[in-house]
């Protein structure tokens, strides 16, 4: 589902009116009938009820007030609290407040003396509160009389419907820099907005509904930017089996990885692939692991290579990494490889020659983070990623890299994690750019980024937070691009399955005790859910 700025939001408004000719009141008057909608289904009926409507005096107030509306027509009692003068409310919004006055409706207003109190009150008897205080035209911080009100809300436990999205979300990024309505469910018109479904504005969300107001499909439908991934999208995208199917049709993974130390990342890594459907799998590891590394699944074949006193990698693995390499369709590389000098020189010295797609993860994006590179950054100090790509990168259309917040960081020449998660879908989006290659941002929410495109992933949980679960990432994306995926999809689709399996485990076994290893017990079932 495509996933929308605020900017793109207004410029569907403004064609729909003006090349369509559907009137703004109409797609008001649309809006606040899907919330009255959406509040008769949470409360079974409004006839009765007591509804509590918070309206602001932009466009969202006006959505506000036409769910007053039919709420009230449907025998509700509903309390409508206006912030701001009533004078200030103009347009489409002032013609449903004149209707709302005319009706002969009382207005209370948030800066009266005693609002607050009058509020605390009424909410104490209130079955639901409508929040339509903000919507996308909302930036920066709610100070004032407005914190109180959400406070009041928030600890009032009350069910919240969100017009729009939730008050105190910004709409482009997600961010909440001061108090936030807590919403049980937000009604989004038309597209849902990059703040619901980004940190921490999607955990403000509740349950996401995307209402149609009568906007033009053409215009809802078109092509390119952000989407959310959604199961159908994902279904889509996975290989299908033929009857007639053999394993050379679905590809053989070369991964390369592991370390005296890090056993266990390479057989994550691999065991992924396999579970996913990969015709085959060779695991490439340091010598003196093959032994341990073959025990663990015997559909996995395994290379022994050179390596360092310390285990690792060493630079004469070159050769047969090279030698191998026609036979392989992708090439997976970094789990648990270390950076020990000479094997991240082996990663560098291997990359260029590389013909096939290829993931990157972990220790293999160690090898080319780079020291500061002051030209990613503006006069503000935000990076901007235009920087050339490390060398190995150059001219590389299938290059998947699947970086946490601190490799990406590393990659960049940036000082700090924060300064990536301070904007992970810009960061994403240029480096993917600039670099023309696949961006996995990982974190809550992973970003998969290609030139021009973005998938946003809803899937996973913060159980997965723990040592090897990027490995087994790895494994899947390897395995669906060994199936024939494109680099965007393939990673995409991973993202999704990875955090399904994640949340299929941490449903039954709790977060606590969520392991990456119980990611691949779950990955069948992540894939059965989807018809694989
Ligand atoms: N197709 C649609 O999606 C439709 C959307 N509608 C609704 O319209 C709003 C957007 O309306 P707009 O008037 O542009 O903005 P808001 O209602 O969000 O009002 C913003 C209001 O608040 C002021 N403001 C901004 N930031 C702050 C702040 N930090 N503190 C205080 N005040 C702030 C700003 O200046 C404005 O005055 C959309 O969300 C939908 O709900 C249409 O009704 C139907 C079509
Ligand atoms: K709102």
């Amino acid at each position: 589902m495509r996933v929308v700025t605020a900017a793109e939001m207004r410029e569907i408004d403004r064609r729909a009116t003006e090349e369509y000719g559907v009137l703004g009141l109409v797609l008001m008057e649309n809006a606040g009938l899907k919330v009255f909608e959406c509040v008769r289904r949470v409360l079974g009926g409004v006839d009765g009820k007591q509804v509590i409507v918070l309206a602001g005096k932009g466009n969202n107030g006006g959505d506000g007030l036409v769910a007053a509306r039919h709420l009230l027509q449907h025998g509700a009692r509903v309390k409508v609290m206006l912030s701001g003068e009533p004078a200030d409310v103009t347009g489409d919004a002032g013609i449903n407040l004149e209707i709302w006055k005319r009706l002969g409706q009382r207005l209370y207003l948030m800066q009266d003396r005693n609002a607050i109190q009058l509020l605390q009150l009424a909410l104490m008897q209130t079955d639901l509160v409508v929040d339509a205080l903000f919507g996308t035209g909302f930036r920066g911080e709610i100070r004032d009389r407005a914190r109180k009100v959400i406070e009041a809300v928030n600890e009032s436990g009350k069910p919240v419907v969100a017009v729009d999205i939730p008050s105190g979300v910004e709409a482009d990024t997600g961010a909440v820099r001061g108090p936030a309505i807590q919403a049980t469910h937000t009604v989004t018109f038309g597209l849902p907005k990059l703040g619901l479904v980004l940190e921490p504005g999607a955990g403000r969300t509740g349950e996401l509904h995307v209402a149609d107001i009568s906007l033009p499909r053409p215009l809802v439908e078109a092509e390119g930017g952000r989407y959310l991934l959604t199961p159908a999208l994902v279904r889509d995208w996975l290989p299908r089996r033929e009857a007639e199917a053999h394993k050379g049709r679905f590809g053989h993974v070369l991964l390369v990885a592991g370390s005296r130390g890090m056993v266990g990342a390479a057989v994550l890594a691999a065991r992924a692939a396999a579970l996913t459907g990969a015709g085959l799998v060779t695991l490439a590891v340091p010598r003196s692991i093959q032994n341990v590394a073959a025990g663990f699944q015997p559909e996995i074949m395994t290379l022994g290579l050179p390596e360092t006193g310390a285990g690792t990698l060493s630079r004469a693995a070159r050769e047969q990494i090279e030698e191998f390499l026609p036979r392989a369709s992708v090439l997976a590389l970094g789990p648990g490889l270390t950076t020990h000098p000479e094997t991240a020189e082996l990663v560098r010295e291997l990359l260029p020659g590389v013909r096939v797609p290829c993931v990157l993860d972990a220790d293999g994006l160690n090898a080319f983070g780079g020291g500061e590179r002051e030209t990613d950054r503006n006069s503000a100090g935000t990076p901007v990623g235009e920087s050339l790509p490390p060398g190995g990168f150059r001219e590389k259309p299938d290059l998947v890299l699947t970086p946490h917040p601190g490799e990406m960081a590393r990659l960049l020449g940036l000082k700090s994690a924060a300064e990536v998660q301070a904007d992970r879908l810009g960061v994403a989006e240029r480096t993917a750019a600039a670099w023309r290659c696949t961006v996995v941002l990982k974190g809550a929410r992973t970003l998969v980024a290609e030139p021009g495109k973005t998938y946003i992933n809803p899937t996973g949980n913060p159980g997965m937070a723990t040592g090897g679960t990027g490995d087994v990432l790895t494994g899947v994306i390897a395995g669906l691009l060994a199936q024939g995926l494109e680099p965007g999809p393939a990673a995409a689709a991973a993202a999704f399955l990875h955090g399904r399996a994640g949340d299929l485990a941490a449903a039954e076994r709790g977060q606590a005790s969520l392991l990456a290893g119980n990611l691949l017990e779950y990955l069948p079932a992540a894939f059965h859910e989807l018809g694989a």
